[in-house]
């Protein structure tokens, strides 16, 4: 006897999905405010999560639901510029209200915030970083910050029973110009399309070593402590105070400070990353960028690394400060 085909049963399903979101994570947005001439700086790293009516998303390939990750970064630079970040949380709450709002797919919006704290860098002879100075303090830099959160401080010594050497340095000390930077006239090949700029962000993790002269113990050691407070103070009063046509002859001007300012250093090398900061292009939201929205951007970066020296010395720094 000939069987008569059965309807297929319903097959269970082999997988459910569970708990989903998605957005885009870690924009990194920089907001300048100028007040004059006085400019004041928020640095933040946004994280978007969204969830919602996303099954067919996962499920059946219809996109119908969902507002683009790239969106969701977009969203972040044009509300720094309209509607300025005040803090934080006060930023977060307007995107999360914002997401929740305009999509009826999205039921829930998640928003990280992790700020970066600028503190300024002081006039010459003024302490460094102490919150709460006044703005304005007479000589007190109006566009140049220092990330809060110390450096690390590094020391080499070496003896080899009768010469001594000894390198201090520091690494990770984040230093921000909002402006006096511009980069143009470079050599141009068929690959350049940078752009050039008359006023741009200059920013840096400065990486430095220092050699100095004493060699012998019968001679008197430099005071460590005071020669290290004194070569981080000119290092963030040169690169604050010098306007940059480039990263090189910053670089220039803060170790040649040093030489010149601190008699018992015979050498230094610095290795400076060009952390870029690129200008968002707020047109295609009807925004004006007046340099106020930026992008911080994490990689690739410039590397850019020089040692000056007092006349006459020959260099023993290692070329590449991460052999120290
Ligand atoms: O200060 C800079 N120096 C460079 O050599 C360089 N190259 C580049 O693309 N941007 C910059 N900025």
């Amino acid at each position: 006897m000939i069987e008569s085909p059965q309807a297929p049963e319903a097959a269970a399903p082999s997988a459910v999905l569970g708990p989903n979101q998605y957005g885009k994570a870690e924009t990194r947005v920089v907001k300048v405010t100028r007040d004059g001439h006085v400019h004041h700086l928020k640095d933040l790293s946004v994280s978007v999560a969204l969830s919602g009516a996303m099954d067919a998303v996962h499920l059946s390939g219809s996109n119908a639901t969902v507002l683009t990750t790239d969106a969701t970064k977009n969203t972040v630079f044009a509300f720094a510029k309209e509607h300025g970040i005040a803090s934080a949380e006060q930023f977060a709450i307007h995107l999360a209200r914002h997401f929740v709002t305009s999509q009826p797919s999205i039921h829930r919006a998640r928003i990280r915030v992790e700020e970066y704290t600028w503190e300024r860098i002081g006039a010459p002879g003024q302490r460094v970083g102490v919150p709460g100075e006044r703005i304005g303090a007479p000589g007190e830099r109006s566009h140049s910050f220092v990330r809060a959160g110390r450096e690390t401080r590094t020391a080499q010594i070496t003896y080899d029973g009768s010469t001594w050497q000894a390198i201090t340095g520091l690494k990770d000390l984040v230093v921000l110009n909002t402006t006096d930077s511009e980069f143009r006239g470079y050599a141009k090949d068929p690959y350049t399309t940078l752009p050039e700029t008359s006023d741009r962000i200059l920013a840096t993790q400065v990486n430095a070593r220092w050699r100095y002269g004493w060699t012998d113990d019968r001679e008197p050691a430099p005071d460590w402590d005071d020669a290290y407070t004194r070569t981080r103070e000119h290092l963030l009063d040169a690169f604050a105070g010098t306007y940059s046509h480039s990263l090189q002859q910053t670089l220039y001007a803060m170790g040649s400070r040093v030489i010149e300012q601190r008699p018992e250093t015979v050498e230094i090398r610095l290795s400076l990353p060009n952390k870029h900061h690129f200008l968002v292009d707020l047109a295609p939201f009807g925004l004006k960028n007046d340099n106020e929205v930026y992008y911080a951007a994490d990689r690739p970066y410039g590397l850019i690394e020089a040692t000056v020296l007092r006349p006459g010395t020959e260099p023993a720094i290692p070329t590449d400060l991460t052999l120290l």
